[in-house]
């Protein structure tokens, strides 16, 4: 199949959502280094985003702006169509969690949660009470915070964060500090807790399976900018660049080879690819004679017997690794033994129980799940 005339994708494909929380062209230097460089990001009403990447990409930096804990350089930032850019902290109408509790540890967690209320005591009792309700801690009234565990602690900084109901509620890695069981069992809670309450919230968090499970939207970072805005399915299986291709799951890149007329060849195979396997701007690279093939291993197809079907290629087995639920099989094309590529397969994958290394296996690549890529720089 020939790949010229590629169609970008439109606003709703690439996760565009209408505009409740508004990031435009927000920028912030630190001296000479810069932490932002121009951020825009929308965000619906009620929407659960995740800011992923790895340490030192931004994404606190733009939490902390969007709180008013950081001044931008430049840049605005709306809060329901109102200019929120130079407002103070306390006038922006959000609650907040850090990593670590950050507690008062001399005060009881009703004290704690009742610290910014402004109202009479008995309705303070009250909301104390309802919010212990909400996070699953009735009756800790009168603890202090060294009698909690971290999950609890984390409960009780949640809480506190939603105790004025506020618009917008901000996580800044608040489960990375608990362990992982307490951890999963803590996102599971977050998120039926955010949509029973239907918070806009912006959770910062390097761990991708978090933001996987976790978020309505995912926006990942890195240097500075946003690589890509779009749902858990369309980062993980239409990554728009390199970076979010292997920050984001495993991957495998296979050099290809493609003609005038935009036909792909892997080791002399030609393969069917669909328009949607181009990213964004590949029309505009001049259309480059070699790229690079991206595939998850998880969707490399090794079949017991050769089956005839698009984008089929003999292997050999050089490895295969047991991991419990799957098993990785590192393989080598028969026409190219340079060329390696990582197979995970299930538990279920009927007929491959006993592959060995030195066997030759037919495998297949599902054209709806390749992408093509200018090669690494
Ligand atoms: N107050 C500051 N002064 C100088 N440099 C800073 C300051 N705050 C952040 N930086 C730098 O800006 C960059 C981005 O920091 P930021 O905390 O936003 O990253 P991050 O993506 O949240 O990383 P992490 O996951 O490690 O917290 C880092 O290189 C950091 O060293």
């Amino acid at each position: 199949m020939l790949l010229k005339q590629p169609q970008l994708p439109t606003p709703a494909a690439t996760g565009a959502v209408p505009d409740w929380l508004r990031f435009d062209r927000i920028s912030k230097r630190f001296g000479a280094f810069t932490a932002l460089n121009g951020v825009d990001l929308t965000i619906r009403r009620g929407e659960f985003v995740c800011l992923l990447g790895p340490s030192g990409c931004g994404k606190t930096t733009l939490l902390r702006v969007l709180a008013g804990l950081t001044a931008q350089d430049s840049g605005q930032l709306y809060l329901g169509g109102r200019d929120i850019s130079r407002l103070p902290p306390a006038a922006r109408d959000y609650g907040i969690v850090f990593q670590s509790y950050a507690l008062f540890p001399n005060l009881n967690v009703a004290d704690n949660l009742a610290y910014g209320l402004r109202t009479d005591r008995a309705s303070k009792a009250r909301r104390v009470g309802e919010l212990l309700q909400l996070v699953g801690l009735p009756g800790c009234e009168h603890k202090y915070p060294a009698e909690l565990s971290g999950g609890q602690q984390q409960r009780v900084a949640l809480a506190r964060a939603l105790a004025q109901s506020p618009s917008l509620l901000l996580l800044d890695e608040p489960l990375s500090a608990l362990d992982a069981q307490v951890r999963e069992h803590l996102r599971r809670e977050l998120r039926q807790l955010q949509q029973k309450l239907g918070v806009t919230t912006l959770m910062v968090t390097h761990d991708q399976d978090e933001a996987l499970t976790l978020a309505d939207t995912i926006a990942v970072m890195n240097h500075g900018v946003i690589e890509q805005v779009g749902s858990p399915e369309m980062i993980y299986h239409q990554p728009a660049s390199r970076f979010v291709a292997n920050f984001v799951g495993r991957a495998n890149w296979l050099p290809v080879e493609v003609s005038e007329q935009g036909e792909v060849r892997l080791a002399g195979i030609t393969l069917a690819l669909p328009a949607t396997a181009l990213p964004q701007g590949w029309a505009d690279m001049g259309w480059p004679s070699t790229a690079e093939l991206f595939c998850r291993p998880e969707d490399v197809q090794v079949a017991p017997h050769w089956a005839p079907g698009d984008n089929g290629l003999m292997a050999f087995v050089e490895r295969v690794d047991f991991l419990g639920n799957v098993r990785r099989a590192l393989l080598t094309l028969v026409t190219a033994r340079q060329i390696s590529l990582w197979a995970e397969l299930g538990p279920n994958d009927a007929g491959l129980e006993a592959l060995v290394p030195g066997q030759l296996v037919p495998l297949h690549l599902p054209a709806n799940r390749l992408r093509l890529f200018a090669e690494a720089a």
